[in-house]
């Protein structure tokens, strides 16, 4: 995970400071991109322990249209937690967009199936895009979209070989120390279970950053983590599930996964 040590470093030394919506000041740098060849393992940190169940978990209960956080809470993910309201809903955040975009005729467009749909009948289109930003519905939102759309690109097979699956997000707003870690995880997740349902290989996970942000209370957690060497990357085996909407989180083994400890950082709110 060279990229995401790169990224690291050049935040920290060559980011400017700048104040923030949540009063606790960055260091930031606008305009980033990072590659993760999926083939090469699966892009998780080895610097820092992650914890994987709650990057599955919150990448299902996106899949599932859902916005409320008791989901996660039952499942011990408590990573939304601060975000909702007494209910437990967040408004109409990631899994709402994704399943149910509100059309202006009344119903509703579930984007996630249309572009499965879309790989699969017409794999060279340029139109393979899933938008979280729904501009008449973004003040009505605990949080903003901060991975704001993705789009999918299908390699030609070679002979004898199945087409690859790539997908390129676009993240306005990304905490480069706590957030991106999970982004990246969870966007080759993501990948992977398309590629199962359109029966191709996963290709390669771009991942372009507006504004990448070091918070001033991570410093000390970034230079620490800097100080470390990454080593190789585990695999990901996902058991075969016949659609989109049937994955559990035991159906995600992670193999060979050795990290180093696990570094505390305070999530800015
Ligand atoms: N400031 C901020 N950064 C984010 O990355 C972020 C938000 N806000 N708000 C919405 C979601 C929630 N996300 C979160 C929230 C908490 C952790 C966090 O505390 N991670 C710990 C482990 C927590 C756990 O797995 O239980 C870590 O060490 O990575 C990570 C991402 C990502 N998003
Ligand atoms: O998936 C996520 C969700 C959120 N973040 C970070 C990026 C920012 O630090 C905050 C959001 O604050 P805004 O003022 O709305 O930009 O959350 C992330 O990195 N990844």
């Amino acid at each position: 995970m060279r990229q995401y040590l790169d990224l690291l470093e050049h935040v920290r030394d060559h980011g400017v400071d700048k104040s923030d919506r949540t009063g606790t000041g960055t260091r930031s740098v606008f305009g980033h991109q990072m590659r993760f060849d999926l083939a090469a393992g699966f892009p998780v940190l080895t610097t820092k322990k992650l914890h994987l169940r709650s990057i599955i978990g919150e990448l299902l209960w996106f899949l599932r249209g859902d916005t409320n956080v008791r989901w996660l809470q039952e499942r011990g993910i408590s990573i939304w937690d601060e975000w909702a309201d007494e209910q437990g809903d967040l408004g109409p955040v990631y899994g709402h967009q994704w399943r149910s975009w509100p059309a202006p005729d009344g119903s509703s467009i579930d984007q996630i199936a249309g572009v499965i749909e879309g790989l699969r009948t017409n794999p060279d289109s340029r139109r393979h895009i899933v938008s979280a930003w729904n501009v008449a519905e973004v003040g009505d939102m605990a949080l903003p979209p901060c991975h704001t759309m993705f789009q999918f690109y299908v390699t030609p097979a070679s002979e004898g070989g199945r087409p690859t699956l790539s997908c390129q997000l676009y993240q306005r707003s990304a905490d480069v120390f706590l957030g991106v870690p999970f982004n990246i995880a969870s966007y080759a997740l993501l990948t992977m279970m398309v590629a199962q349902q359109v029966d191709m290989e996963p290709g390669e996970l771009v991942h372009t950053l507006g504004d990448a942000h070091l918070y001033l209370n991570h410093l000390e957690q970034a230079d620490l983590q800097l100080t470390r060497s990454p080593g190789p990357l585990p695999r990901m085996e996902i058991a075969h599930r016949d659609s989109i909407d049937a994955y559990e989180i035991e159906d995600f083994t992670l193999v060979g996964y050795e990290a180093a400890p696990s570094i505390k950082a305070p999530i800015a709110v």
